[in-house]
């Protein structure tokens, strides 16, 4: 971009409240940063736009139409920041209301009512000095290979960088991935191996190839389990493509998908969704953790699944991480993950 960009934050400190922005990394390293006001529309527009919902799809306009939209050659000349240092102090966890709800869980899938659920444990801080809406510009300086995503609303938002794409539309094509399967590098090597980490992701790989096979179009081409590294944890990962007609509609194909088995339940039916929505109320995750948030470009359309992220609302700030039960998950190996889960993002935010 211009030079004057590099010199010159387009939003001064001193009006940083008043922020109204949504952004998108894309692997290219193009920030794409939406300004408002935004139009709210049902149903995706022709032109540029981002896609915003919370993890329920609650809101039924969620295509998002910037007053100005602003393409970055990368994220290092974003330059909405204050001088402030930023300051969040977060409170102890209690475990008992996760272990409980990991508990249910799990008898739940012993007694083979139900294969897979994903809770969430909401770390809880308070700010007590500088600006949240900082981390949208540490989010667009994570390392690449991750899509970097932000949404403020005055005192209200989140940022993130994810390494899970929930669909990308190019030239006619879908394109998808199940990840889900978690290690740390102390882990060692024996996770290629582990079953119950691959049950938990073969889980979300099926279920994804089944819903796109219900489309009805060509077959779909799904890709080997891999292994794929993302800031400090490694995971499982399938990709997953099928070609499309002309025109898809692309609330329908986020519908279709959202939630996955990897942020989601297995069986997808009401009586879960219900019981999952239930828990992640109870252990306070926010809205935008697990939801889709995406970005309608000329070239086409990008929506990714918002973890490893914060969110804030006023000096309220939370940190969620989720993890898949199974019928081999022990609450002690994933309270483990949990916590790496939640370190990556505090490494990458600064928090
Ligand atoms: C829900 C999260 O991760 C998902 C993505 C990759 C691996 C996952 C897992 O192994 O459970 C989760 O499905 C999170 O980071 O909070």
């Amino acid at each position: 971009m211009s030079e004057l960009n590099h010199v010159v934050p387009r939003v001064s400190a001193d009006v940083l409240e008043e922020v109204d922005i949504a952004c998108l990394r894309l692997p290219d390293g193009k920030v794409w940063v939406g300004y408002g006001p935004f139009t709210e529309v049902a149903d995706a527009p022709d032109g540029p736009a981002f896609y915003v919902n919370d993890f329920e799809l609650g809101d039924g306009r969620p295509w998002k139409i910037p007053a100005r939209m602003e393409v970055l050659e990368k994220g290092d000349e974003f330059l909405v920041q204050s001088e402030e240092e930023l300051n969040v102090v977060w409170r102890a966890l209690e475990p008992e209301w996760f272990e409980m709800v990991f508990r249910r869980i799990r008898k739940e899938v012993v007694a083979r009512r139900l294969k897979k659920m994903v809770p969430v444990l909401t770390e809880l801080g308070v700010r007590q000095s500088g600006r949240m809406s900082d981390l949208l510009g540490r989010a667009l300086r994570a390392p690449e290979g991750l899509w970097a995503y932000g949404r403020v609303q005055g005192d209200e938002g989140f940022a993130g960088a994810t390494p899970e794409l929930l669909l990308k539309v190019e030239g006619g094509q879908l394109e998808t991935m199940a990840l889900a399967g978690t290690a740390s590098p102390v882990d060692g090597g024996g996770f290629v191996s582990d079953t119950k980490e691959i049950e938990e992701h073969e889980l979300v790989a099926g279920f994804i190839e089944s819903a796109l096979s219900g489309l009805g179009l060509g077959v779909v081409e799904r890709g080997p389990r891999e292994v794929s590294d993302a800031s400090g944890l490694t995971h499982f990962r399938t990709q997953l493509r099928v070609t499309l007609e002309e025109r898809p509609d692309l609330g329908a194909l986020v519908r279709l998908l959202h939630p996955t088995p990897a942020v989601g339940c297995l069986p997808r039916d009401e009586g879960n969704l219900t019981q999952l929505m239930e828990y992640r109320k109870q252990l306070h995750a926010p809205g935008f953790f697990g939801a889709p948030f995406g970005l309608k470009t000329p070239d086409g359309f990008y929506a990714v699944v918002a973890i490893r992220g914060l969110g804030w609302r006023g000096d309220e700030v939370s940190m969620p991480s989720g993890c898949g039960i199974v019928g081999g998950s022990v609450f002690d190996h994933e309270w483990r993950e949990l916590r790496q889960k939640r370190e990556t993002v505090s490494r990458m935010l600064g928090v």
